[in-house]
């Protein structure tokens, strides 16, 4: 596989002792208010037990679910997952950038690591806008004079312009994490691959909208894309069945008057490489699983949570007949095992062939394990889902650029 040679600052490049402000993707399962260990701590505690090694101060700043959403919770259940990981103390204090998160920053001695409160519980992060202006948000202005460096080592969230990703890089001297290098790695040599053989993209899980666009963009290097999900339902949706079906979430609706345009386009002009679900898994009365053509649902008055088994029995042909196969979103419902044949399915396909495989998402990657699957069996699992689908498509990735920009001198900071 040939090397990216990334253009960025790596912590090879960061003098230590230094006041460093870390970004990591944290985001990760909630269930019952409280966060899921994840694949996601793991690697990131390379990086802190790393800049805690080298003697910096070390203040990290990352976030968890969206607001509005039952996953939208304080890091306070992070700092001590990522410190059992890590094998350091991660303290961890309720504010992100005002007086209590300044004074626990000053109170940091060598070695020492904060954890700040969720950087979506600030009204600064999240509206997608232009580095400049985020860099101008009383977030930056406040946090940065405390810093002598920031460091990047959220790959997985580096397609977004929010303030903790891009604002840093103009005004701090500014590098990648561990993670963020060896993610871009992998993901940046992987998207020249060639293959001579098909090409298959499986795609599912519940963030159509970060899909459906890089689906479009994707169609000369994928010869077949297999849907489930809530992405598969939505393309089922644009095909004429009535599914799709919100009960207390925002899943569908939403993403349907979001990317209703670009779905039907996709579906009419790249209908023989798009391969929907057969028939689609319920839970019926009685607690059981239950399966249902697609061509006999006559009205949205079911939530489908996996593909059905012949859909899954399509869908290991189609596997089993590539040369490389990339996963992006589970198939179903998988944390539920009676939801879980679509997602296995897919993966255990992989799993026994020899095809080049790429699987991505912090959710999907962590089927892996509970399914009793080696990730040995994969050439990579990726802890990115939105960001490494949109590397496949060799579009740049804001944050990453913001890091090449700053190590080009670009800016003062
Ligand atoms: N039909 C469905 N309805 C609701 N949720 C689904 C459905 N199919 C898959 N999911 C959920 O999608 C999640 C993975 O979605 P997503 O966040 O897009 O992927 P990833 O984290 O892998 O990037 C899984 O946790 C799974 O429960
Ligand atoms: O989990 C993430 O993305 P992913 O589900 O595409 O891997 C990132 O943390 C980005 O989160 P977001 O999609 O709420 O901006």
């Amino acid at each position: 596989m040939a090397s990216a040679s990334p253009s960025f600052q790596t912590l090879d490049d960061l003098a230590s002792g230094r006041r460093v402000l870390a970004r990591l993707d944290l985001n990760s399962p909630v269930e019952d208010g409280a966060v899921r260990d994840n694949r996601r701590f793991s690697r990131h505690a390379e990086t802190v037990a790393e800049l805690a090694d080298d003697g910096h101060r070390v203040a990290l700043l990352a976030h968890q679910g969206r607001p509005g959403d039952d996953d939208f919770v304080s890091l306070e259940g992070h700092a001590e997952v990522l410190a059992e990981h890590a094998g350091v103390d991660v303290e961890f204090v309720p504010d992100t950038f005002g007086e209590a998160a300044l004074a626990a920053i000053d109170d940091l001695e060598a070695g020492d690591v904060l954890l700040l409160e969720n950087t979506r519980m600030c009204g600064d992060e999240l509206p997608e806008e232009e580095p400049e202006t985020k860099a101008d948000t009383e977030f930056v202005r406040t946090l940065a004079p405390e810093f002598d460096a920031y460091v990047n080592d959220a790959y997985s969230a580096a397609h977004r312009k929010h303030a903790s990703l891009v604002g840093f890089p103009l005004v701090l001297p500014s590098y990648a994490g561990r993670v963020m290098e060896t993610e871009y790695e992998a993901n940046t040599a992987i998207a020249s691959r060639e293959f001579d053989g098909d090409v298959t993209m499986v795609v599912g899980g519940t963030k159509a909208t970060d899909v459906v666009g890089v689906m479009e963009a994707l169609d000369e290097k994928v010869d077949t894309f297999c849907l489930g999900g809530v992405a598969g339902e939505l393309f089922l949706r644009a095909a004429g069945y009535p599914v799709g079906r919100d009960v207390d979430t925002d899943l569908f609706d939403d993403q349907w008057a979001d990317n209703e345009d670009t779905i039907r386009s996709v579906l009419e002009d790249r209908e023989g490489q798009v391969r929907l679900a057969s028939d689609l898994a319920y839970e019926d009365d009685d607690g059981d699983r239950a399966e249902v053509a697609v061509d006999d649902v006559d009205e949205k008055e079911r939530s489908f949570l996996d593909v059905g088994s012949d859909t899954v029995d399509e869908y290991d042909e189609v596997i089993r007949g590539s040369e490389a196969v990339f996963v992006k979103g589970a198939l179903g419902v998988f944390e539920d095992e009676r939801f879980s044949d679509g997602t296995v399915g897919a993966l255990s396909a992989i799993a026994e062939t020899d095809c080049f495989s790429v699987v991505g998402g912090g959710d999907t990657s962590r089927a892996i394990e509970m399914y009793g699957l080696s990730e040995d069996d994969f050439s990579h699992v990726s802890i990115a889902g939105g960001a490494y689908i949109r590397a496949l498509t060799g579009e740049p990735l804001p944050a990453i650029e913001l890091l090449e920009r700053n190590a080009a001198g670009e800016f003062d900071g």
